[in-house]
């Protein structure tokens, strides 16, 4: 039975001495509610109707959309949905689901991490989730064959789908650049997945993370222009204590790998801190972090500074802009990024 839920209490800030004015609190969610299971549901009608139940009962429904190996960083989503919807009840859904449609078939998806008991523990510990959606499939798979080809990159689910699911969700200004350079189908498939899981969860509110900047950006537009009934929240980032970005795939890091994936952060912070300073030319703060995580072993997909909202390039900055850096260190890639606002 879904239960009212107070706010979880942020703990004091403990700053990482690298980003102590960007690093997001940890929670302490000793101060919450008594630990509690989650129901998990794995049937697209079941969550419907769940869902439908909740919102009946006068609550607020919030949505915190993973793919799972669960670490603070959700969690910290999970406060954020908590918070939201502070002055009403609010039912808390996690999905659980690492989607095929995002991933080409040259990707990771086959080493994605998992450990779904362990996120079933950490959740339980937070005392406010009220359901895990972790369905074991969310596309219709087809017998017969593809047909005739889309044309363009296929994903891992065009692969195994045969004649089955045919129907995408395009941002298509927004998709392009960055990870949409590097990821041709990732943005195809969030933005489908996540428009999957709002029709069948039917969310007042939505929580993604700031760590994937374009991937919220992506959805808050796609939310604008689909005229989707929610509130999308982008939740800042969680890092470790040296200013890792949590990832749930810095499990595959080596321990050098992950010592030398610190000069993201740190390249990152040297950056804004310099903009504050008046570095303010984008092409020298570019070739400077290029050379930084060069250096350090990375293998730089790509370093972008570009305006917040419209994600598109800038020459100098000059305003609310945003750095974006992707980078290989060995066989994982890693995304960070970090706000600037010369006016503030
Ligand atoms: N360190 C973090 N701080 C804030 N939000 C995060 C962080 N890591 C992940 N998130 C958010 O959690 C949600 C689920 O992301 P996901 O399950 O892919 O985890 P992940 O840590 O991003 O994994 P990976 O990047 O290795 O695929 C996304 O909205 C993502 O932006
Ligand atoms: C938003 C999301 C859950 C869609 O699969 C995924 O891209 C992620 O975990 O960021
Ligand atoms: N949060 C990142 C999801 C992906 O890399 O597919």
């Amino acid at each position: 039975m879904a239960m009212a839920v107070g706010v979880a209490r942020l703990a004091p800030v403990s700053p990482c001495p690298l980003l102590s004015d960007s690093s997001s609190p940890l929670i302490d969610w000793t101060t919450m509610a008594a630990p509690r299971e989650p129901e998990v549901i794995r049937d697209k009608a079941a969550m419907r109707a769940w869902s439908r139940r909740r919102r009946a009962e006068g609550k607020t429904v919030a949505v915190v959309p993973t793919m799972g190996y669960l670490h603070q960083g959700h969690l910290s989503l999970i406060s954020a949905a908590a918070a939201a919807a502070s002055a009403d009840p609010v039912a808390i859904v996690v999905t659980i689901y690492v989607n095929p449609s995002q991933f080409a078939p040259s990707e990771d998806l086959a080493t994605y991490p998992s450990d779904f008991a362990g996120d079933l523990r950490k959740l339980a510990s937070t005392g406010v989730v009220d359901a895990v959606f972790n369905p074991p499939d969310l596309y219709v798979r087809g017998a017969g064959r593809r047909g005739a080809a889309s044309g363009g990159a296929i994903s891992c689910l065009e692969e195994a789908a045969g004649d089955g699911h045919e129907t995408w969700v395009r941002v298509e200004r927004l998709e392009k650049g960055m990870c949409g350079a590097s990821r041709p189908v990732f943005f195809r498939g969030v933005a489908t997945i996540v428009s999957k899981l709002f029709n069948i969860i039917e969310p007042d509110v939505a929580v993604f993370g700031k760590k994937d900047y374009q991937q919220w950006r992506v959805i808050c537009r796609m939310v604008r222009d689909l005229d989707f009934a929610i509130e999308i929240i982008g939740s800042e980032i969680v890092r470790e204590a040296d200013g890792l970005a949590m990832s749930s795939r810095n499990v595959h890091l080596s321990r050098e790998e992950r010592e030398k994936a610190l000069s993201i952060s740190r390249s990152l912070v040297d950056a804004r801190t310099g903009a504050l300073k008046g570095n303010t030319d984008c092409k020298q703060i570019k070739n400077k972090i290029v050379q930084t995580l060069t250096e350090t072993g990375g293998q730089v997909d790509y370093v972008e500074i570009v305006e917040q909202e419209s994600l598109v390039p800038v020459e100098q900055i000059d305003g609310p802009v945003v750095i974006c850096v992707a980078a290989w260190f060995g066989k994982v890639r890693l995304i960070d990024n970090i706000e600037i606002d010369t006016r503030s």
